[in-house]
């Protein structure tokens, strides 16, 4: 029994298993470098004279949702399963990065919530690269710069990036995966600043907007500014006397910040999503969203004429959104986004309807549903 057992000796156990474990993801880390081996060679078989037919597609999102999804499954604790998926991203994200370790760029500067989520998502051994706008993050992937791109689309408590949405309607780029993240706000001041010593509040406008009940509660007579990110806020709280910020904790470890007051969010489930765009199309996990831009005439019903495909094909809308059109032709463009993957047979069909009904049809690619 444990119980009984003194403490060397429950020690000695821990030392025994980790030995286990780290032959067990050493035998894991050699499966990977024959699955880069592999994925090589069929790219080379289906080329010509020793030409690959393409890019190595080494990053597999629809497989690492499965691996993960799993996990989850088959956890029996103590550990929460989400805990224990972690660790298997971590173990995921080093495997991938002996067969290639990839770039991904992300909406910076360091410390930004959107750094968090790239991370979240491809794992500590992915090189992320931080860039300054939307719209770089865009250009990086495409022009094959970056891997991939991390760049946020919706907040719980502000609403939709349009930015974002506007980028889609040119892009050539694929979504490939989504990330969803608890957005926590904390007031950060350079390490011992009192709190009488605040003269002006920093943050991103949307951060202003999250917590505009607690500042108007605690700090209703102190100036506030939006600047360009959350981050940068940090990095003017840390240098400039008197700032402090609206940010999150990779901002505070970053800029080495304390918290003057820790969750100031004012509503508790404040959640941003982020997308992550390729250049690559995703095969299906088994638990997939789609996302498509279509645009119909402007006459009465349009929007009804739409979505009652999904209706009928019994698919779950999980969001739409309206954006002005960019031509004189188009009287609307919606982003339309639902439950399953292009490849199952009735989204197919729901696809072919909206083909045949709309101006303008742009699919944005089918992508597994965010599993962390
Ligand atoms: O299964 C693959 O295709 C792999 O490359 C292996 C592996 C893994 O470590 O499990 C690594 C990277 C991929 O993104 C998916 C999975």
């Amino acid at each position: 029994m444990t119980d009984t057992r003194d403490l060397n000796q429950v020690r000695a156990d821990i030392d025994a298993i980790d030995q286990d474990i780290q032959a067990l993801i050493k035998r894991r880390a050699e499966c990977a470098q024959r699955v880069a081996e592999i994925k090589l060679a069929e790219i080379l078989a289906a080329g010509e004279s020793g030409e690959p037919a393409g890019e190595v597609v080494y990053y597999r999102p629809e497989r690492e949702a499965q691996v993960l999804q799993r996990i989850i499954d088959r956890n029996q604790g103590p550990l929460a399963g989400e805990a224990v998926a972690h660790i298997f991203r971590e173990i995921m994200s080093a495997c991938l990065a002996l067969e290639r370790p990839l770039q991904v760029a992300y909406l910076g500067p360091e410390g930004t919530f959107t750094q968090a989520a790239a991370l979240k998502h491809f794992g500590h051994a992915a090189i992320c690269v931080a860039q300054n706008t939307i719209d770089t993050v865009f250009a990086q992937v495409a022009s094959g710069d970056c891997n991939y791109g991390v760049v946020p689309v919706e907040n719980s408590t502000e609403g939709m990036v349009s930015h974002t949405l506007d980028n889609f309607m040119d892009s050539p780029l694929k979504i490939s995966g989504e990330v969803e993240m608890r957005i926590v706000h904390h007031l950060l001041v350079a390490k011992h600043t009192p709190a009488q010593a605040i003269t002006r509040i920093c943050a991103h406008q949307q951060a202003l907007a999250q917590c505009r009940n607690w500042l108007d509660l605690h700090w209703p007579l102190v100036e506030r500014e939006a600047v360009s990110s959350n981050g940068e806020a940090a990095r003017m709280a840390a240098t400039i006397p008197g700032v402090a910020a609206v940010a999150g904790d990779m901002a505070a470890e970053l800029y080495h910040l304390d918290k003057l007051a820790e969750h100031i969010e004012d509503y508790p489930d404040n959640t941003t999503r982020f997308l992550v765009v390729g250049r690559e199309e995703v095969p299906p996990s088994g638990r997939d969203k789609t996302s498509l831009i279509v645009s119909s005439r402007n006459k009465p019903g349009a929007l009804f004429t739409l979505l009652d495909p999904f209706r009928r094909a019994g698919v779950s809308l999980t969001r739409i959104d309206t954006r002005p059109s960019r031509t004189e032709k188009w009287a609307y463009v919606f982003f339309i986004e639902f439950e399953g993957h292009m490849q199952d047979e009735n989204v197919r069909g729901i696809v072919g309807e909206l083909e045949e009904q709309s101006i303008l049809f742009k699919p944005l690619g089918s992508y597994p549903r965010a599993v962390l």
